[in-house]
């Protein structure tokens, strides 16, 4: 911009010669300080956020860390006012500049039990476009996140639970929990950035047979085919260990990371972004199917019963 603003304003002024040096000179000296001042900001802009009380984020003023812990009882649910309590926190995160984030649960023995089945159940269209439009930006946020993530998996995560512990980049699980992808037994199919994101984690083989059979894997499973990388007996230490990884990043970069990052992602990200219109449409049209409804209903009994 500052290129363009000195190309229009020197217009009247200047040969055309006399203009490609100088805004040779600017460029070189632009790009020179760039990754110094873009590494300098991070020091200065660590934030206290709001407290929003299904979504707590909690800075590390030394570390720049964020903490982010949903909370919503029992079992975190994932429905449109936890959605947008998390886009929101992800905006903050990204505006302030934070070192890297956590995301966690305050829920004893659950990260999260997937998108709310009342969401999913009888829908009103109104609400579920609001809904699934803002399930997508969560997905776009932290899946395309400029800060490294991690998720400290203290409880089960099926389904959606399992589906925001894949868009981060590193995943430490406490032991004894179950977690994957199991939409197909529920009838329902895997949204096309939901597969982005385990494709992104395990092999494409055991991306496929995962999502068909819509497995839900033990801990230790999980480990095995890497859909998590690492066990910690207690919360307390899965945060810690996801604080290890991701200091190793002290050392590296954040430009450099952050583009690498992006770039890797980006296919994915613009998959859904061109056809996000589509995809609401796909969803509905499957969701208020007779038969996905009974589905989905008798489903939600049987979880009552228990
Ligand atoms: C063709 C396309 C059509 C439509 C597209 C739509 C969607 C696309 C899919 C997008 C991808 C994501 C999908 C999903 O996430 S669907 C949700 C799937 N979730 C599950 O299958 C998990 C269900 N829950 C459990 O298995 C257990 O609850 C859990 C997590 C293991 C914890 O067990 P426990 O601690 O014993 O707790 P309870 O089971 O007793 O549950 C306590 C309480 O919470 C209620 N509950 C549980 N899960 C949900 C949920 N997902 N939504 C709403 N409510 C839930 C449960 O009924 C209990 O309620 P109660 O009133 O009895 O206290």
């Amino acid at each position: 911009m500052l290129l363009t603003l000195f190309e229009s304003h020197t217009h009247f002024f200047l040969s055309m010669f006399q203009k490609m040096i100088l805004t040779k000179i600017i460029s070189n000296t632009l790009s020179l300080h760039k990754k110094q001042l873009i590494e300098w900001l991070p020091a200065v802009r660590y934030f206290s956020s709001p407290t929003n009380p299904l979504v707590n984020v909690d800075v590390n003023d030394k570390s720049g860390i964020a903490v982010v812990t949903m909370n919503r009882k029992p079992v975190n649910g994932l429905s449109l006012e936890l959605f947008e309590a998390m886009s929101k926190a992800l905006d903050d995160l990204e505006n302030n500049r934070i070192r890297g984030a956590i995301l966690t649960s305050s829920c004893p023995t659950v990260f999260s039990a997937g998108l709310d089945l009342n969401e999913l159940y009888q829908p009103d269209k109104k609400r579920f476009k609001a809904f699934w439009t803002t399930f997508q930006d969560v997905w776009l946020k932290l899946y395309g996140s400029s800060f490294p993530t991690a998720a400290a998996i203290n409880g089960h995560a099926p389904a959606g639970g399992c589906f925001l512990a894949i868009s981060c980049e590193y995943r430490v699980m406490c032991p004894d929990y179950k977690i994957g992808l199991n939409e197909t037994r529920l009838g329902i199919i895997a949204p096309i950035f939901l597969r982005a994101s385990m494709r992104n984690t395990v092999s494409n083989r055991e991306a496929e047979k995962a999502l068909t059979l819509g497995t839900l894997y033990s801990t230790e499973d999980a480990l095995k085919i890497g859909l998590i990388d690492e066990i910690a007996i207690y919360k307390v230490k899965a945060i810690e260990r996801c604080e290890n990884f991701l200091a190793q990043f002290n050392n590296v970069s954040s430009i450099a990371r952050s583009f690498t990052k992006r770039s890797l992602r980006q296919k994915d990200l613009e998959e859904l972004e061109n056809c996000r219109e589509e995809d609401f449409n796909i969803f509905w049209s499957n969701l208020i199917e007779p038969s996905v409804q009974k589905q989905i209903g008798d489903y939600m009994q049987s979880l009552k019963k228990k």
